[in-house]
């Protein structure tokens, strides 16, 4: 089938290699003519495992092509919308002007099509009630709108599109269009339904409000665990002992519960505050008040390891050397939207100490997008001569480091591990002073 994906970012990219590897003709249109110039060349302008490979793969194979141009999508029976949503400057809403435009500069492309219905199908995040009023703008078109949330992970996107835990069609009201939607997606994703990977259909409103709310509880989940890690702090009790227990009931899981310095990226932060934004136009902000208590357990995290770095250093950050280990929002993904790594970075460095960053893939980026900021090659360049090294994202090799080789290029051997990545009696027994999060 011939398909276009319309917004070619983290998960755009990722979506339309993923369908050209499942065999179908792809056109990826994008607004950003380098990222598409890299695209279009089989280079990947993210880092993400496994991407460039089938990306490479498939352009070289034909099947996918990547274009600024809208025309280059006609033909196509199927359009996916995979834009962004991110929060609107001094609000937290969501800025839907992406969507809109891209359903705008869509619409007088669309028509009949000689194989079938031809649909628009939504992946990007957006608060309840968007689909209905898009569907009701894509009407004189005569293609149908199916909402089809997205809940791929950076870091594992490729397997996530491949092989998700479930796929949510949000389908039309009229009985009829619903049912031309969900034969022409399930023909889509024929192959992955043949994984029996359940597929559940429901109407817009629950579609995109699965999506939100799975990215709350998600966030919920994190924030809990990080609530706990301040009563161990007051306590001298281990949140890692603690969530391993936990998570021992079933009924609770042990994923999600690693305490640390909070969830960031480019969805968890501006998905739940969008969702209050808009619970808050439905007049029931009531029902999620508790997003505002997570979010600020996931601000203090982050003053926490401040407060930490200061007190390890003697109470002044001025003329100190501080190494951080960490860019990127997570591991094995240079996106550093919302990274909760670098604000950490930039306020120490703001309260006077010299700062020298790390990141196996977000660095390169780093260095060229923020020229002011020190960025070091690895770990140890970094650490050279530092007063205090801060472990903020969980790379493997940070997490493989020898405490000893380390310890003899800093300066004093003082680590804060901000994601609990570490074993600290091999630290301690290599010289170190280790400080975890809701650690003794
Ligand atoms: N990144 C993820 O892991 C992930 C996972 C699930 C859902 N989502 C949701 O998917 C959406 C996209 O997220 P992302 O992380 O890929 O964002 P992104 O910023 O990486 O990519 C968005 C892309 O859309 C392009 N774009 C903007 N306006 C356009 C237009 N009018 N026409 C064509 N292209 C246009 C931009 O140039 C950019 O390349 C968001 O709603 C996000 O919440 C993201
Ligand atoms: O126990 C944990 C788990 C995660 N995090 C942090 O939480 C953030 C988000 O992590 P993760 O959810 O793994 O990454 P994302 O790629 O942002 O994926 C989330 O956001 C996507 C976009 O909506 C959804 O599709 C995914 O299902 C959802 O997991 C990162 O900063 C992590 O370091 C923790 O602090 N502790």
């Amino acid at each position: 089938m011939k398909i276009s994906v319309i917004g070619c970012g983290y998960l755009g990219a990722v979506h339309a290699a993923c369908m050209a590897e499942l065999g179908h003709e792809v056109v990826g249109v994008d607004v950003d003519a380098q990222k598409v110039a890299l695209l279009a060349s089989g280079r990947a302008p993210f880092h993400e495992p496994g991407f460039e490979e089938i990306l490479s793969r498939n352009v070289e194979a034909g099947r996918l092509t990547f274009s600024t141009d809208f025309a280059d999508l006609a033909g196509a029976q199927v359009h996916f919308i995979g834009v962004g949503t991110p929060q609107l400057d001094g609000s937290y809403a969501a800025d839907l002007t992406y969507v809109d435009a891209a359903v705008t500069t869509l619409a007088p492309h669309l028509g009949e099509h000689p194989d079938g219905p031809t649909l628009v199908v939504g992946k990007s995040t957006v608060p309840v009630g968007t689909a209905a009023r898009l569907a009701e703008q894509l009407a004189p078109t005569g293609a149908t709108l199916v909402w089809n949330p997205e809940f791929l992970r950076e870091g594992f996107a490729v397997q996530d599109t491949i092989s998700p835990d479930r796929i949510v069609y949000g389908l039309p009201g009229d009985a009829d269009l619903a049912e031309r939607g969900r034969a022409t997606l399930d023909a889509v994703y024929a192959d992955l339904l043949a994984q029996d990977i359940p597929r559940l259909l429901t109407d817009y409103a629950t579609a995109e409000l699965v999506k939100v709310a799975a990215n709350s509880f998600l966030a919920t989940k994190i924030s809990f665990i990080n609530a706990m890690a301040e009563l161990c702090e007051a306590t001298g009790a281990d949140v890692t002992a603690l969530a391993e227990a936990i998570g021992h009931d079933d009924r609770i899981g042990k994923k999600f519960l690693r305490a640390g310095i909070g969830f960031g990226g480019g969805c968890l932060p501006k998905d739940i505050r969008a969702f209050m934004h808009r619970a808050g136009e439905l007049g029931v902000d009531q029902a999620l008040t508790f997003l505002r208590e997570v979010d600020s357990i996931n601000d203090r995290r982050r003053d926490h390891v401040v407060n930490l770095a200061r007190h390890a250093l003697g109470g002044t950050f001025e003329g100190k050397k501080v190494a951080v280990l960490g860019a990127a929002f997570k591991p094995d993904s240079d996106d550093m939207r919302n990274s909760p790594a670098l604000d950490i970075a930039a306020r120490i460095e703001s309260q006077g100490a010299d700062v020298v960053i790390t990141d196996p893939a977000a660095g390169p980026r780093l260095r060229e997008e923020r020229p002011y900021v020190t960025v070091a090659d690895d770990a140890h360049t970094a650490a050279a001569g530092a007063d205090l090294v801060l472990l903020l994202t969980e790379w493997k090799q940070f997490r493989e480091l020898d405490p000893a080789a380390l310890r003899e290029v800093v300066a004093r051997p003082y680590l804060i591990d901000g994601r609990n990545a570490l074993d600290p009696a091999a630290w301690r027994a290599a010289g170190w002073t280790y400080a975890g999060i809701g650690r003794p």
